[in-house]
């Protein structure tokens, strides 16, 4: 292994503890932060990615309330939920845990979120303002991936970032935070028929499939930067990422692992963007 390690654990604890001492000072101003976090339907792995965002934060000292529901939920009643929340003063952030079931309008639902509780920057109107560089709440995995780079001391300014995937929630906003930082920016996704010629000329990869290997050694130039944002299980049931790990890693020059990268990173944003809000709905108070 060549490439440096980009530790996700490591950053996540220093950033959460500058959002606990934050909590502290507002607790102490009588505003405790509060998220709430919706859960419809029993997916297993949304199960388990619910439960560590209440588990930190409640490290953090944020209040957070899990409102869990059947699949049988109707939209209306989600959005009626989604309604209650935004006008609760207690509550600072909303977070609909995706994906919902198949009968519930994904997109209605996060549109009816008050956009200045949308902590997971979904609604079009966080989309709108990060593509014309407003002020509004950044999507949590591209933003903690943007929180990597600054940690290693990279500068983005006349690189070439390639971004694998073209998501509402990871590559499209990712392009936008690389494009921001002065990158040039590539979008790679399921039509692009020579990967391997783009990811060669980057300077920053960002592989955000969803599928294991799509980035191997052979498409690296020596001493990139790899940030794997995939969430996927290999044969025998270990978690791993987009990314060849093994391969890739003696080619790069930084490397983000799964798991420790990029997920414990997209936890600690969701904090980042809550206690932000919530210090704005306190400045609105002071006024
Ligand atoms: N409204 C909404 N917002 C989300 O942010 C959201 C969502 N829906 N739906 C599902 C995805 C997935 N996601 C993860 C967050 C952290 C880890 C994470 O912490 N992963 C650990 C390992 C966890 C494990 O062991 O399973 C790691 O990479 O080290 C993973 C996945 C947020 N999502």
């Amino acid at each position: 292994m060549t490439a440096q390690l980009i530790d996700g654990n490591a950053l996540s604890k220093k950033l959460r503890g500058e959002v606990a001492a934050r909590a502290a000072a507002l607790t102490a101003q009588g505003l405790k932060p509060g998220l709430a976090v919706v859960l419809v339907g029993d997916n297993p792995a949304s199960q388990v990615y619910v439960r560590n965002k209440v588990k930190a934060c409640e490290e953090a000292g944020l209040h957070s309330v899990l409102e869990k529901y059947d699949a049988s939920l109707t939209e209306a009643a989600l959005l009626a939920r989604v309604d209650a929340l935004n006008q609760d003063p207690t509550i600072h952030g909303i977070l609909v845990q995706l994906p919902l079931p198949a009968h519930i309008d994904a997109h209605k639902v996060i549109e009816a979120i008050a956009p200045e509780k949308d902590v997971d920057g979904f609604h079009v109107a966080s989309a709108g303002a990060l593509m014309v560089g407003q002020e509004g709440f950044k999507p949590c995995t591209p933003y903690g991936c943007m929180k990597m780079l600054e940690y290693i001391g990279y500068e983005t300014r006349g690189k070439h970032a390639v971004v694998i995937g073209r998501s509402n929630i990871v590559g499209k906003p990712m392009a936008m935070l690389l494009l921001q930082a002065n990158a040039t920016v590539t979008v790679c996704h399921s039509a692009t028929p020579d990967l391997a010629h783009f990811t060669r000329q980057a300077d920053i990869v960002v592989a955000a499939v969803g599928k294991r290997n799509v980035l191997t050694a052979d498409m690296v130039k020596p001493g990139a930067v790899v940030l794997d944002v995939g969430m996927n299980r290999t044969d025998d049931g270990k978690l791993c990422g987009d990314v060849d790990f093994a391969g890739v890693s003696q080619v790069a020059g930084w490397i983000t692992p799964v798991p420790g990268g990029v997920g414990p990173m997209t936890i600690t944003m969701l904090l980042v963007n809550t206690i932000e809000s919530a210090e704005r709905a306190a400045q609105s108070v002071d006024r």
